[in-house]
């Protein structure tokens, strides 16, 4: 096995004022990457001998003995029973990185995983002997936190470390909620204005010839085209386009908008540079999903809010809910994402509960009740115009579809996603794909029947589940129970807010208007408990069914109730919607069927329906499993008091994502094949998995998912969270618990 080589270390002076060395010896081990890397002093090794206490594989072997578990799953390089404390090495990194990678990276992708077939053993030199003594690092675990730490440690310029064997061999539940707390946010977060706009306005979905970047600043936001266009002036090498947008958007105007894609303005805020006294704007800041989505979306950002808020970034998801504000106020939606492209369509509504949760965590500061007042006259504003309005509003059941406007062929998707759709019509006109598609998307070739599948396609999109075949040829019809069972949310929220916040009176002014309201009227919070109670009637009559014990969606075109079993049935949970009767019909009788190894499945196999290669899987099909799912999930089940099914859920979903994150390099993806017991991340139905390709060390994750792990982590119990960091099956786990409980109970007698 190679020894790794060192230098003979010759500690130059530290400057003048520099501590020599740090107070406590445990201080900063799990420091984030850029304050462990960037102290100097941390990595001279003036502190040969310094010994810190850390969360070591010894204790995790004594937890699993408290938790009775004999055999645990994986042994880290060492036993260290015999070592009190967690050693440091001392580490030339570049060489180390070059040896580490020729050696165990065997299939040469920049990560280390179980899949390499390396020695699995590298040896370093410790701090402690000044590069003396040696010892070995074992496994794929320890290689792979050895492949990042390097990484990262090349990446701020170190050439040589003194690196703590405890971020080697750390907790992998600490470990990944460390990288989400320090870094994944982090390299998630976009704001829009002239510190950033390169990053930000970068689109990977851009599809023409000149990818630029380019913005669109709403009519109703003059200040903000002035200070772009001053952006653009003062730095013409961003090659940066600011265009204003048309008063009215309609669905020809984004269509021929698409030859010209950017990026929307979000909100701004007004700032006093320090320098120069001037006022100038600043924009609020937003988390985006990862991959190649590099925009604000529409319930990712929801999602993401509840990792945020767990993390203590209340400013940042508070500033999400105020970009959806501005998004309501200057585009008439919450958008699909803040793209031109998207301009037409929405994604599923969170906007309430969202405001709420930041709410509550805001509300002894000044200035909480006029952003929840805000927010509640916008989600008003929303309702009305968007969502329980033409074209999505049924008028038969009163129920609401996904149903957005819009011309053509969707351009955001991957090359090639509608060739087999649009290939008869290019045989047809007897033109080239490009011809047919150009000709098509202007009007001048008319095809009824290919704009009734991309209405349809356009709603799945809007529903934020594309693709499915649940909803494939008919989801604009559909009244499906997301979208109703969120709109009930919408309106027992809004009711609660005005009674208990707004003393039961809210002043709706002219700008939140929607048709024929009278300016400055005032609302009560009846109207919305009416509109709850109606929308739970139409609920119950079109999308219960007793007899399954489920809730389907409703064909508002045929009159008829579809047989698609969907995980998003227990969105009616979430949203309280639910009588406890029919919540408990639901964790008999429909539970079970969503239920894999790692969590809960976007559909049944069965509703799926036979796979091959005249029919493709679809990602929001089975086997995958999605974290929007997962959460809602968890949470409608706590809300009905099913803790224990709540718990069992989160801990498959939390234990995949964990094992995941050990055997495959740190990885996080966009979603998971939950029937997957070892590579779940490998999903390869139509667009692939976002979150994959990273060299060397993850830097981003996947926003809903780092959001669902750490939220998650509040679902279980303490003693589920121990055995996910011994990465304890949950059979194994659940066996144990049980032998316990039935030893205690003997006990008793
Ligand atoms: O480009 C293809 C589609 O990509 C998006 O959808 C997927 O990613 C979104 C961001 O994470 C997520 O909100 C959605 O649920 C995913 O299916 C986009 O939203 C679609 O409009 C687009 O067609
Ligand atoms: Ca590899």
């Amino acid at each position: 096995m190679p020894i790794i080589p060192t230098t003979e270390i010759t500690p130059p002076a530290p400057p003048p004022g520099a501590p020599r060395s740090r107070g406590s010896t445990d201080e900063g081990v799990f420091d984030d990457a850029r304050t462990y890397y960037t102290a100097d002093e941390r990595h001279l090794n003036t502190r040969a001998g310094a010994r810190t206490r850390t969360y070591s594989q010894n204790s995790l072997f004594k937890q699993m003995e408290r938790m009775g578990l004999k055999e645990p799953y994986r042994r880290g390089s060492h036993d260290e029973s015999t070592i009190p404390h967690s050693r440091r090495f001392l580490i030339q990194v570049e060489p180390t990185l070059q040896s580490l990678q020729s050696q165990e990276d065997t299939d040469g992708n920049m990560q280390i995983t179980i899949e390499d077939n390396g020695p699995k053993v590298l040896t370093l030199r410790t701090a402690a002997s000044n590069g003396h003594n040696r010892f070995d690092i074992r496994g794929t675990y320890m290689l792979s936190n050895l492949l990042q730490e390097l990484s990262l440690a090349k990446e701020y310029g170190r050439k040589q470390i003194i690196l703590d064997e405890a971020r080697l061999n750390e907790n992998p539940v600490n470990r990944l909620s460390r990288m989400i707390r320090d870094h994944f946010w982090e390299g998630l977060t976009r704001r829009i204005d002239a510190s950033s706009i390169e990053i930000a306005a970068r689109d990977p979905k851009d599809w023409t010839d000149d990818p630029r970047p380019r913005i669109y600043v709403p009519r109703g936001a003059p200040e903000q085209y002035e200070y772009y266009t001053k952006v653009a002036e003062e730095r013409p090498e961003l090659r940066l386009d600011v265009q204003l947008l048309p008063e009215k958007i309609t669905p020809e105007l984004v269509r021929d908008m698409n030859s010209k894609p950017g990026l929307l303005a979000v909100d701004m805020e007004e700032e006093v540079d320090p320098k120069t006294g001037k006022k100038t704007l600043k924009g609020r800041p937003f988390v985006v999903p990862g991959g190649r989505f590099n925009e604000l979306y529409g319930w990712d950002s929801y999602m993401e809010s509840l990792g945020l808020l767990v993390h203590d970034k209340v400013d940042l998801a508070k500033s999400m809910v105020q970009n959806f504000c501005f998004c309501i106020k200057h585009y008439g939606k919450i958008l699909n994402a803040t793209r031109s492209y998207y301009l037409c369509r929405s994604q599923p509504p969170f906007l309430t509960d969202m405001a709420l949760r930041v709410y509550d965590k805001i509300k002894h500061e000044p200035g909480a009740l006029d952003f929840l007042r805000t927010s509640i006259l916008a989600a008003i504003k929303e309702y009305h115009s968007v969502w329980v309005a033409e074209p999505r509003l049924d008028p038969v059941t009163g129920l609401s579809r996904y149903r957005p406007e819009g011309l053509g062929v969707p351009p955001e998707t991957e090359a090639g996603h509608f060739v087999h759709i649009l290939e008869p019509y290019v045989k047809k006109h007897g033109c080239t794909f490009e011809e047919f598609v150009e000709g098509y998307n202007s009007g001048r070739i008319k095809e009824p029947e290919l704009d009734d599948y991309f209405m349809h396609d356009r709603a799945v999109r809007e529903s934020g589940h594309d693709t499915t075949y649940r909803f494939e040829g008919c989801c604009a019809d559909l009244a499906t129970i997301d979208l109703n069972s969120l709109l009930f949310k919408y309106e027992t929220d809004i009711a609660r807010t005005i009674r208990n916040v707004f003393h039961d009176k809210l002043v709706i002014p002219a700008e939140y208007c929607v048709g024929s309201m009278e300016p400055n009227h005032v609302e009560a919070s009846a109207i919305w408990d009416r509109r709850a109670k109606r929308r739970k009637l139409a609920i119950d009559k079109y999308l219960w069914n007793e007899q399954e014990g489920m809730y389907f969606d409703y064909d508002t075109a045929n009159r008829k109730q579809c047989s698609y079993e969907s995980a998003t049935t227990f969105w009616a949970l979430w949203a309280g919607v639910a009588s406890p009767k029919q919540a408990a019909a639901m964790v008999t009788k429909a539970l079970p069927k969503f239920e894999a190894v790692g969590g809960l499945l976007s559909g049944t196999e069965e509703s799926r329906g036979e796979i091959g290669l005249e029919r493709p899987n679809r990602q929001w099909d089975y086997p995958y499993g999605w974290a929007p799912q997962q959460i809602l999930a968890w949470t409608g089940l706590y809300r009905y008091s099913f803790t224990e099914e709540a718990e069992r859920l989160a801990y498959k979903w939390l234990f995949m994502i964990t094992k995941a994150f050990v055997d495959f390099n740190g990885v996080v993806v966009e979603k998971y094949d939950v029937t997957r017991p070892i590579d779940p991340h490998r999903v390869d139905a139509e667009y692939g998995n976002q979150g994959l390709d990273f060299k060397g060390v993850a830097k981003e994750g996947f926003g809903w998912v780092n959001a669902s792990y750490v939220y998650g982590l509040q679902i279980v119990n303490a003693h589920m969270r121990r055995a996910l960091g011994t990465l304890t099956p949950y059979e194994t786990f659940i066996k144990a618990v049980e032998e316990n409980k039935a030893k205690a109970l003997a006990e008793l007698v």
